[in-house]
């Protein structure tokens, strides 16, 4: 089989206060994070939002201590995945490519050369698949793999989305378990389950597959809990002035508060580590929520880190992916296919759509121009280095 590597893929965080900035543009300099219909908008864009959000977002971080435990917690579960996987007899080197912080995927990339791998698999730690998440680094590997000749020769093989591994919803089902068996009537308990939301428009124009794959991972949750407690289903961590996936956390929660439930479990989903949308948010703002609405029995069920179930389900699908014929990132990517052509192709004269869709983005850009114009005090042109 040659040497085999497996390259885990995650979103990466801030180390300390002064990587908020840097990491926050990165970000939104990403095009599957902020859809534009000109690339060229895509930095002078991400560098205002950046300085906007910053000052808000640090006193986020300093609330769990400064910095991010991400990159902390990522690297122990690729210790732990590789110590696994050689109890099962499978050598392999571990490798951690974060999509916006330290250590970058271009870093991974570069160890993965130099390391000779003949056999690559490529594990997104994101149970469920998102344009947004996993979506974004394939995007980045593919176009890295197309510049570089010497990568062509590894066999990899990617593995969009997992979160109907067994493993993975046995390890899920333990730790809501334990939890609702501290509430005084475990069975009246309310499950609360809280996905990262993202933009309506990705999964109603673009077709996201997020929404479908939280929904029936939460069902697949249930029926592996086997108990017979309510659970209910909202999105968190909404960013800007779109529409996101509903219903909103923050709406949901005092909303059972007002329904009488005084016991409310809260299920993270969309992310396996703990950081700052478990430790702050939930963990703090949506705690208050709560307490404000009379629920004054707030559980938060713990991300699943190095929990050994949830590794040796790791472990499964990388032995498994290695039998299995290899996936490549077109076929990873297909979500693409269903992007509708907008505006639509060709042009036609008179009041059309197609018209309409111009008028549209001419509008929205000259409105944004004068944002920027606004809060910079320079014009377009001068911030993309034009004048
Ligand atoms: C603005 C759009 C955003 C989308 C869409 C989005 C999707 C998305 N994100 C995660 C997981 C994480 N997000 C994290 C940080 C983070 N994400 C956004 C914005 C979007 N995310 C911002 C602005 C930030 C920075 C923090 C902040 O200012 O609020 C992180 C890192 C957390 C850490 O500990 O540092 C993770 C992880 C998922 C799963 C997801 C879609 C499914
Ligand atoms: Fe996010």
């Amino acid at each position: 089989m040659g040497r085999v590597g497996v390259l885990l893929l995650n979103l990466g965080g801030p180390d300390k206060l002064e990587d908020v900035r840097p990491f926050l543009y990165n970000l939104f300099s990403d095009p599957e994070i902020i859809r534009l219909p000109f690339t060229w908008l895509q930095k002078p864009l991400a560098w205002w939002i950046s300085s906007r959000r910053v000052q808000k977002s640090q006193e986020n971080y300093k609330q769990i201590g400064g910095g991010s435990p991400l990159r902390r917690i990522t690297e122990a579960q690729g210790e732990a995945l590789r110590e696994q996987l050689d109890d099962l007899g499978q050598d392999a080197k571990i490798y951690v490519g974060m999509r916006y912080w330290h250590p970058y995927t271009e870093e991974a990339i570069a160890k993965i050369t130099q390391d000779n791998i003949d056999r690559l698999v490529i594990l997104p730690l994101y149970p469920q698949f998102s344009i947004s998440t996993s979506g974004s680094s394939f995007r980045l590997l593919d176009k890295i793999w197309q510049e570089n000749p010497k990568l062509q020769l590894i066999d990899y093989t990617v593995i969009p989305s997992w979160y109907k591994s067994t493993g993975y919803l046995q390890a899920m089902a333990q730790l809501i378990d334990q939890q609702i068996e501290q509430c005084p009537n475990p069975d009246e308990a309310q499950i609360f389950f809280s996905a990262h939301g993202v933009p309506k428009s990705y999964v109603e124009e673009a077709g996201d597959p997020y929404q479908q794959e939280i929904e029936e991972c939460t069902h697949l949750i249930m029926q592996t809990l086997n108990r017979p407690n309510s659970h209910v289903l909202a999105y968190q961590s909404r960013v800007g002035p779109v529409e996101w996936l509903q219903p909103y956390t923050e709406e949901a929660i005092p909303e059972l508060g007002e329904k009488g439930v005084k016991d409310l479990v809260v299920v993270p989903i969309s992310f396996v580590s703990e950081h700052i949308e478990t430790l702050q948010e939930i963990d703090i703002e949506y705690r208050e929520l709560a307490e404000e609405a009379g629920i004054h029995n707030f559980r938060r069920v713990p991300a699943l880190n190095t929990h050994p179930v949830f590794i040796k389900a790791l472990a499964d699908l990388v032995l498994d992916a290695l039998k299995a014929p290899s996936l490549k990132f077109a076929q990873a990517t297909q979500w693409k296919k269903k992007v509708r052509i907008y505006p639509p192709e060709g042009w036609e004269w008179g009041m059309t759509s197609s018209a309409e869709v111009w008028n549209g983005r001419i509008a929205m850009l000259g409105f944004i121009a004068l944002i920027i114009e606004l809060v910079t005090g320079h014009g377009l042109l001068h911030l993309v280095g034009l004048l």
